[in-house]
Order: C-alpha cells, then sequence, then structure tokens
C-alpha cells in the first residue's frame, strides 16, 4: 500500500544543517495500523508530514497506492491528498465554524454539492458518536470530541491512508482509550491503512499491528507489536517497552523465596495466544493443589498477551507434579521451575 525508498529531509538554517528524515526505507501493508515511535526530535513529525508533502522531501521516493507521491504537480498532490486523511495532536479545528461545518469543509473543497454534504457530514458525526453537538463550536467540546471532529474531518473525502500524527498526546489516558478505540473500529469497518506517530508505548501496544522505532532519523528497529516487545533488540526500543512492562526488574527473588518458604514456586511466560487460556482456575479444578500468585504483570496486545506470573503451588508433592507436566505438555504456556521440593 505504501512504499517509501531513501526518503530523506534536510533542515537548512542560517547556523545549521539538520537531517530529520535520514534515508528511511518502509513498507506499510493495506490495512494495517502501524505504528512509528521516537523520542522527541526523532524525526517522526517530519516523517509523517512527508507523506503527503505538508514537507518537501529532499530525496527518496514515496508510493502511496502506486502513485508517486513525490512526482505529483500541485493539482494533482491536491487530488491525492483527499486520498490522505490526517489528524493531529491539536486537532486544527476551525474555531468559527460548528461541528458540522468543520467536518463539511474538505467535502466543499472537494466541490461536493450541498445535499451531497449533507448526507455525509451526518454520517460522519454518527461514525465519530457525535450525534446532538452538530451544531456546537469546538470551544465547547472537550479535548476528546475535538479529536473526534478532527477524525471526521479527516475521513470526509474516504481516504484510503489515515496519518495520525500525536493525536492522542493532548488527551488524559481514558480520553486517550476512547479515541484509540475509535481508531481502530474505524479501521475495521473501512479497512483504512492507519499510520500512527507516537511517543507513548501504551499508545503502540494496544493498537497497532507493526511498530517502527525511529531515532536520528532513521529506522532503528521494526517488526510485529508482540515480537518487538518480546524481544526489543536497541537500546531505545527497550526503554520503550519499559514504558509499558516496567523494568522486568522483580522484586528480589531470594526475598520471595524467603517469605514462601513452603511449596514450589514456578515462573509462567504467557504469549500470544496463550495468556488467554483459564489456566490458574482449570489447575485448581484439575489438581488437588493451592495455587498462590506471588507477582507478575501480563499486557495485551493487537495479537494477544502476553507477560509472567510467579506462582507458588502448595499439596502433594504427586499432584504439583502433575499439575506441572500439565502446563509443559498441554498448554503452550512456557513453565520455569524456581523452587522444586522432593
Ligand atoms: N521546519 C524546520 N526547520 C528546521 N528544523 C526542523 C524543522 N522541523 C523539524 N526540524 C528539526 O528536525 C528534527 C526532527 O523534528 P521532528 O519534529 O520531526 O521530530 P519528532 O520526532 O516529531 O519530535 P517532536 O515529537 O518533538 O515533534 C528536530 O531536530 C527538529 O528541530
Amino acid at each position: 500500500m505504501i512504499s517509501i525508498q531513501g526518503l530523506r529531509k534536510v533542515f537548512k538554517t542560517k547556523t545549521n544543517t539538520i537531517t530529520a528524515v535520514d534515508r528511511l526505507d518502509l513498507d506499510i501493508q493495506d490495512g494495517e495500523i502501524f505504528g512509528v515511535i521516537g523520542y522527541s526530535g526523532a524525526g517522526k513529525s517530519t516523517f509523517v508530514r512527508l507523506l503527503n508533502r505538508l514537507e518537501e522531501p529532499s530525496e527518496g521516493s514515496i508510493k502511496i497506492d502506486d502513485k508517486e507521491i513525490t512526482e505529483l504537480n500541485t493539482n494533482e498532490l491536491r487530488l491525492a491528498r483527499q486520498e490522505i486523511g490526517m489528524i493531529f495532536q491539536h486537532f486544527n479545528l476551525l474555531w468559527s465554524r460548528t461541528i458540522e461545518d468543520n467536518i463539511a469543509f474538505p467535502l466543499e473543497i472537494a466541490g461536493v454539492p450541498k445535499a451531497e454534504r449533507d448526507k455525509r457530514v451526518e454520517e460522519l458525526i454518527r461514525l465519530v458518536g457525535l450525534a446532538g453537538r452538530e451544531n456546537a463550536y469546538p470551544s465547547q467540546l472537550s479535548g476528546g470530541q475535538k479529536q473526534r471532529v478532527g477524525i471526521a474531518r479527516a475521513l470526509a473525502n474516504n481516504p484510503k491512508v489515515l496519518l495520525c500524527d500525536e493525536a492522542t498526546s493532548a488527551l488524559d489516558p481514558e480520553t486517550t482509550n476512547s479515541i484509540l478505540d475509535l481508531l481502530v473500529d474505524i479501521n475495521q469497518k473501512l479497512g483504512l491503512t492507519i499510520i500512527l506517530i507516537t511517543h507513548e508505548m501504551h499508545v503502540i501496544r494496544k493498537i497497532c499491528n507493526r511498530v517502527a522505532v525511529m531515532e536520528n532519523g532513521k529506522i532503528v528497529e521494526q517488526g510485529d507489536v508482540l515480537d518487538v516487545f518480546l524481544h526489543p533488540k536497541e537500546t531505545v526500543t527497550k526503554k520503550f517497552v519499559e514504558q509499558v512492562m516496567g523494568n522486568g526488574e522483580e522484586d528480589d527473588l531470594e526475598q520471595l523465596l524467603a517469605e514462601y518458604d513452603q511449596g514450589n514456586i514456578i515462573r509462567l511466560h504467557f504469549v500470544g495466544e496463550s495468556a488467554n487460556q483459564a489456566l490458574i482456575s482449570q489447575l485448581a479444578k484439575k489438581y488437588n493443589v493451592d495455587l498462590n500468585i506471588l507477582q507478575g504483570k501480563i499486557t495485551q496486545t493487537q495479537r494477544g498477551a502476553y507477560g509472567t506470573l510467579i506462582v507458588q503451588l502448595l499439596g502433594n508433592t504427586d499432584e504439583i507434579d502433575k499439575a506441572v507436566q500439565y502446563i509443559t505438555n498441554k498448554t503452550s504456556v512456557e513453565v520455569e521451575v524456581i523452587r522444586n521440593v522432593k
């Protein structure tokens, strides 16, 4: 759907030359939610603005749906931009227009007749959950509602791609979640390809299929979100994963073992679908063991959950062995025995 090769953007100021995007290659599939994460100054905003030529590339190729964006003239670019919607951190709404007039604005520019425009605006208002607020002004809306207007406006001309530049960074956690849910809903209903720029790993974890990590204008790591979470390679990626999972350091294991000095202690590793099994309750029903969860963290991604639990198993050693055998042989959860009492 989107193929980027050797993309480069150099800013020249009076005193300085900054390479904001540095020979970047990337392929994005039709219908996926692709995340780009990086710290401030990594070049994310510049990158996403190059895709619709809000910034002119210094070098490289951007193909969207087989159209070479870098070669379009002004008129062709105006038409191509109707296929690339964009939403922004600070919404960029027109403050003197009502909600419905904000959403109608790109349709007016595209020359859509009034009756058709009104019908489309009504559809969009329903799609983003703003029914009843049509005649309000942006200043009368909450941040989440303003972003819903931004989304409706971006979708007005039925784009194939939606670019999101830190679209939830100005919102509180709860509102962020509702906007992310809306993006997933739109992605599924409309089959829209979404590129999402963020500095927050939980945004990537929650809705992206794949992720690229940017540093100094380059992509330093990319892959399926679950794989990147499980095996982050670069230091910058590890730091982002820590944002969601903590630094992976458990409480002092020695202390835990001393405090819980009875029975066996195991560490369970859940990856992807394995976390959907009701493992703990199954074990308690099948075997005569008591299970005591001592520590753990499980988190959800679009491809399933992952994380670890440290569990104490109390009871007859034969029963405990059978329970551990069951997890090892019959489930996809990995078991690591930390203390084995014979
Ligand atoms: N118009 C410009 N003129 C000169 N330098 C620029 C311009 N726009 C961006 N830069 C520089 O390019 C680099 C990348 O900036 P960019 O805004 O793309 O990063 P970012 O990852 O989006 O960070 P942030 O989230 O803080 O915006 C920075 O060093 C920035 O100062």
